[in-house]
């Protein structure tokens, strides 16, 4: 088992990775203080449920929890105002209370919108995240909790910090190959963004990440987080340095939002989108070996490096204004200026950008 904490204060909080910690959850659990007289809501969905849900709550309630779970449809279509309602509703009926914690059990779906839940119900009550895909070792850590609105990405939610994180590795095992590919994007990122040496180790080692590996695994993800973990202990709320985890995601969240929620997964959209973001920073005068790296990686992961040409520019260039770091014409925009390297552009054209997305449907697959 590794430990890492993410260290904000009175805030902080740990992040426990290893094989087997679902079976152990009830003294994680005590661990953290949680509540054994107020109801626990484990929120999950209908892949995740099936799977880990009986043993989760057979686990809690023999050390003496009270769980109630709700298992909602998988897919990005849950992350929406209609089931953050029906969730709260479930919280209502179950009788969750101010020292109750809603427990998410899933992927990034569950935890961004059962965070969500616990930022808003009774104005914030605890909670815990158990993620169970590879791209959640991202969104389980940082506090960034939101549902989508059909016109933008993430743009009704809250910054609210889980009590921890308990990411049990062995649920990963189950996962399908196309979604083990969209979690490594975020992997690929934490190592372009922060450490250059981790990119080349994800270069050498994508056959056994997309083989479930464990060993490789257990090292990437305990990377990914130790990356995610130090930036957001660095800038909690995105005032400053939280921006580079936004790489490739400007673009992304539009092509999520303009192909219809869940079509493309939001890693293929980010993957794309770093491919286009390493092509402005060769631009921009960072060195060739940038685009061709970030392409070959991405590529080697089983993830998309070229815009479907079906996708309209125009399209993707609105949904981008939607953007919450769209300002006046400008946007933030996170340009790689090395390997392990980027800068925070605050002062992007959209006409720049605009070219990238077009160069992007010719881009030639790897
Ligand atoms: N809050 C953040 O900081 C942050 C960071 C990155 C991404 N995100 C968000 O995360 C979401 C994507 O997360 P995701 O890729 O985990 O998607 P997801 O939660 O939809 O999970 C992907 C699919 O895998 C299934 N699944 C999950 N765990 C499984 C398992 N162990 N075995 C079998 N099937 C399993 C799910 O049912 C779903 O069909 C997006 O909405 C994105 O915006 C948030
Ligand atoms: O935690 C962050 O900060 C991130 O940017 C992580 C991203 O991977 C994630 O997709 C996040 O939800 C995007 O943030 P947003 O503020 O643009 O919605
Ligand atoms: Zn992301």
């Amino acid at each position: 088992m590794r430990e890492l904490t993410v260290d904000l204060g009175e805030r902080s909080y740990p992040i426990y990775i290893g094989e087997g910690l679902l079976r152990e959850a009830a003294s994680y659990f005590e661990k953290c203080g949680l509540s054994k007289r107020s109801p626990l809501l484990i929120v999950t969905d209908e892949h995740v449920g099936p799977r880990y849900l009986p043993a989760l709550e057979a686990t809690l309630r023999k050390a003496g929890y009270q769980t109630v779970g709700i298992t909602l449809p998988s897919g990005e279509g849950s992350k929406s105002l209609a089931v953050f309602e029906s969730v709260i509703t479930k919280a209502l009926e179950a009788g969750l209370d101010r020292h109750s914690a809603v427990v998410a059990l899933g992927g990034g779906v569950v935890g961004d919108l059962a965070g969500y839940v616990a930022a808003a119900y009774m104005r914030g009550i605890r909670f815990v995240q158990i993620p169970t895909t590879i791209l959640a070792h991202d969104s389980s850590v940082g506090g960034k909790v939101a549902v989508n609105h059909p016109l933008a990405k993430n743009i009704i939610g809250a910054f609210h910090q889980p009590e921890m994180v308990l990411y049990d590795l062995e649920t990963l095992q189950t996962l399908p190959a196309r979604q083990v590919s969209a979690g490594l994007a975020e992997v690929v990122k934490h190592g372009l963004i922060w450490d250059a040496s981790f990119v080349d180790w994800i270069d050498g080692n994508a056959g056994k990440l997309r083989s479930l590996d464990p060993e490789a695994l257990g090292y990437a993800l305990h990377k990914g987080c130790s990356v995610k973990a130090a930036v957001v202990s660095q800038d909690e709320r995105e005032n400053d340095v939280r921006a580079i985890l936004n790489l490739g995601h400007t673009i992304g969240h539009a092509l999520e939002a303009v192909a219809g929620y869940g079509e493309m997964l939001h890693g293929e959209a980010i993957s794309i989108g770093m491919v286009g973001a390493a092509r402005i920073g060769v631009e921009l005068g960072a060195p060739q070996e940038v685009y061709e790296v970030t392409k070959r990686v991405l590529a080697k992961c089983g993830l998309p490096v070229r815009l479907p040409s079906h996708f309209d520019t125009d399209a993707v260039m609105d949904a981008m204004m939607h953007d919450k770091k769209f300002k006046e014409g400008r946007m933030v925009y996170i340009v790689p200026t090395a390997i392990g390297q980027v800068e925070i552009d605050k002062n992007m054209s959209a006409d720049r950008v605009r070219r990238m997305v077009e160069q992007l449907k010719e881009e030639a697959e790897v």
